[in-house]
């Protein structure tokens, strides 16, 4: 494809950066123990320094893939489809999500919300990050609340970001892997404090799968 082609193709939401993609058991919220095929599409510029897929963060290292190319594997092996990246709102989902559809899936994505919403989804985990704040389409679109807790003032953020979102949204709070020691104790008696929050674990995590 000629330059100018593909990056009609990209702003189309035809073919996107594909990371990698497998089909395994959603470990986070409230869809934590399904069966979802994972998407994971490169490019993300929120830049948490605890982030724990940082390979996804330069598009240009994951090849531009066609999303009828995804969505047959896709299909062929499950019936729930995980957006993920990277940043998958950096890019139009529309085409992506339709195809999914169209292919009887239910389509789920993980975000920051940093960037306005795309694509038809069934799902939103929203997680918001203190270095990009989440768009307002991003805050009306939420299913989930999920906040990641790395130290004591993250308690505060969290509070702020659930008086932003809208108010069918569950509200999650996950720590942050490298600080679970720590943080899992003060999580564990602030939910006991405020139960209209919960605790989402990273269970595939312990359960050691992707
Ligand atoms: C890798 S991100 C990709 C999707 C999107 N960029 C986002 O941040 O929501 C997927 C999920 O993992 C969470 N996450 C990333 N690194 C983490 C870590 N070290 N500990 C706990 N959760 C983490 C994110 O907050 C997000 O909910
Ligand atoms: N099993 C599994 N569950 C997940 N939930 C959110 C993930 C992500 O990286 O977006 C993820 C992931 O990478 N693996
Ligand atoms: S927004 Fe998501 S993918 Fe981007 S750096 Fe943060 S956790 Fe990683
Ligand atoms: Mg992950």
């Amino acid at each position: 494809m000629l330059q100018e082609e593909r990056n009609l193709a990209l702003q189309e939401g035809r073919v996107l950066p594909l990371m990698e993609e497998f089909y395994t058991i959603q470990g986070e919220g409230f869809y934590s123990g399904s069966a979802a095929y994972f998407i994971r599409l490169g490019g993300c510029d929120v830049g948490c320094h605890w982030c724990d897929v940082k390979e996804s963060w330069d598009p240009e290292l994951h090849p531009l893939t066609k999303i009828e190319d995804i969505v047959a594997n896709a299909s062929s092996e499950a019936k729930l489809a995980v957006i993920t990246g990277g940043e998958p709102l950096m890019y139009n989902l529309d085409y992506l999500t339709s195809k999914l559809k169209e292919a009887g899936m239910q389509t789920n994505i993980e975000t920051s919300g940093a960037y306005e919403m795309s694509g038809d989804f069934d799902w939103v985990c929203l997680s918001p990050k203190k270095t990009k704040l989440p768009t307002e389409s991003a805050y009306a679109a939420a299913s989930e609340l999920k906040v990641v807790i790395y130290n004591k003032h993250d308690f505060i953020f969290a509070e702020e970001q659930a008086a932003k979102v809208n108010p069918n949204a569950l509200l999650l709070l996950q720590t942050e892997w490298g600080k679970r020691q720590e943080m899992m104790p003060l999580i564990i008696e602030y939910v006991k404090n405020n139960p209209k929050w919960r605790i989402s674990l990273q269970t595939h995590k312990y359960l050691d799968i992707p």
